[in-house]
């Protein structure tokens, strides 16, 4: 994608309206956030082909993951933009960008202190920015993305960001401001049960980041309230959600180790048709092991059926237990339809080629795989109704 002289857009395309106030922000402050985000638009030469992608989830609940399965599905290595800022949020691969939405935090780590907001309040965000960028990167038009450094805490200078094929915006608010919202291609919400991202938070933030569970507990408790309010209810808006609960298959388990893991994909959605098992629209119940698959303790139980999610009608696969061994996942896969394999045996593959990630030997790292492979189907379409509808203007 070429990009032509950069010039400034119409000022009135300005995202800061001196009027405005950023929740209470002292005018030296606000002097501050504006010098250090505001953005300077580039006009490219694109025809605004990107696609947008939502993924919304609480912060440790496995975005990340998510996103490096994604990317490897398109091959080539997602990197942080080179020579950029080296605590950039932004990873960037052959044919996706993925930012996070955390860069359009509108107050820093002081800020927040100072005013008692969490970062889940969408006060302590800049919505209409993330609109603007947004809908610049769709319609083909670069823009200067503040970055919110994890590290400092603070706003940094901006990075450039190019109109990629596929954008994907992570993070706490994909879904919760409608403008943003209508821009979105195709939705995932990654819903984790309070047990489990307890778990999970232990797991990662005592081992690796030396925290107390004292504090973690904390934490997870000061955060609530404002994820009710503001993270969870996006789930309604979601076209995909990964459900992550305890197994049934332990009963009282509260381990979090073995996990129930529920696929539930809208029905209706333009280019979307659903995976399913066995037999479209029946409701039915699997226990693949014994001669073909290799199950221990507590083994493993699929569910599929249709249902209705906040009055939406869906379709849900659920997959209680863990594989012992992922090469013979292929025996599962080989009863899975709909999954937008390029070849048989590819989602086999692609879960052997990450077999490090985490949930690898579970429904997560298995539903998260399949949402990849229809996310590339979904592009595959939209793409070619568009060079369809090139050359049928073309001949026009
Ligand atoms: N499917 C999974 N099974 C088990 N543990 C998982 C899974 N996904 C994530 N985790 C755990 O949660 C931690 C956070 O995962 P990840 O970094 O992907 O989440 P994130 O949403 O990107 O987090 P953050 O927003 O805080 O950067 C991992 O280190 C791992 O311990
Ligand atoms: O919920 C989060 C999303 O990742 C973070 O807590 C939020 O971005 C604030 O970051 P930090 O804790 O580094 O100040």
């Amino acid at each position: 994608m070429a990009i032509s002289t950069a010039h400034s857009l119409n000022p009135t395309y300005s995202i800061f309206n001196p009027t405005q106030t950023h929740l209470g922000f002292s005018q030296r402050q606000q002097v501050i956030y504006k010098a250090r985000v505001r953005p300077s638009y580039v006009i490219t030469c694109s025809a605004g082909d990107t696609i947008v992608i939502g993924l919304a989830a609480d912060s440790g609940c496995g975005k990340s993951t998510f996103m490096r399965r994604l990317t490897s599905v398109f091959g080539g290595a997602a990197e942080p933009p080179r020579g950029g800022n080296p605590d950039s949020n932004t990873l960037i691969s052959d044919t996706t960008t993925v930012i996070c939405l955390d860069d359009y935090h509108s107050l820093d780590r002081t800020g927040r202190k100072e005013k008692g907001v969490t970062a889940l309040d969408p006060r302590a965000n800049d919505f209409d920015l993330m609109y603007e960028q947004v809908k610049a990167l769709k319609s083909g038009v670069a823009v200067q993305k503040p970055i919110y450094n994890h590290v400092t805490g603070l706003l940094d200078p901006p990075e450039l960001i190019k109109p990629p094929k596929i954008l994907v915006i992570e993070g706490l608010h994909p879904m919760y401001d409608k403008r943003v919202r209508d821009l979105l291609d195709f939705s995932i919400y990654l819903d984790i049960s309070n047990d489990v991202k307890f778990a999970w938070k232990i797991q990662r933030d005592m081992a690796e980041r030396g925290h107390s569970l004292e504090s973690i507990k904390a934490s997870i408790e000061a955060r609530k309230p404002d994820f009710d309010a503001y993270i969870d209810p996006q789930k309604q808006y979601a076209d995909a959600v990964i459900e992550v609960l305890p197994t049934q298959l332990i009963p009282g388990d509260n381990e979090g180790k073995v996990l129930r893991v529920k696929l539930i994909m809208k029905e209706g959605v333009q280019y979307f048709s659903p995976v399913y098992l066995f037999d479209e629209g029946s409701t039915i119940s699997w226990i693949p092991c014994g001669r073909k698959l290799t199950c221990s303790y507590p083994g493993i139980k699929f569910a599929y059926g249709p249902d209705s999610y906040f009055g939406n009608e869906v379709s849900i696969l659920e997959m209680d237990g863990q594989f012992d061994r992922l090469d013979e996942l292929i025996y599962v896969e080989s009863h899975l339809s709909n999954i937008s394999t390029k070849f048989y045996g590819e989602v086999t593959q692609q879960m052997l080629k990450h077999s490090d990630f985490p949930g690898s030997n579970n429904g997560t790292g298995l539903f998260q795989t399949i949402v990849g492979l229809k996310i590339r189907d979904l592009f595959e379409q939209i793409s070619s109704s568009k060079a369809a509808g090139t050359l049928q203007a073309a001949k026009a």
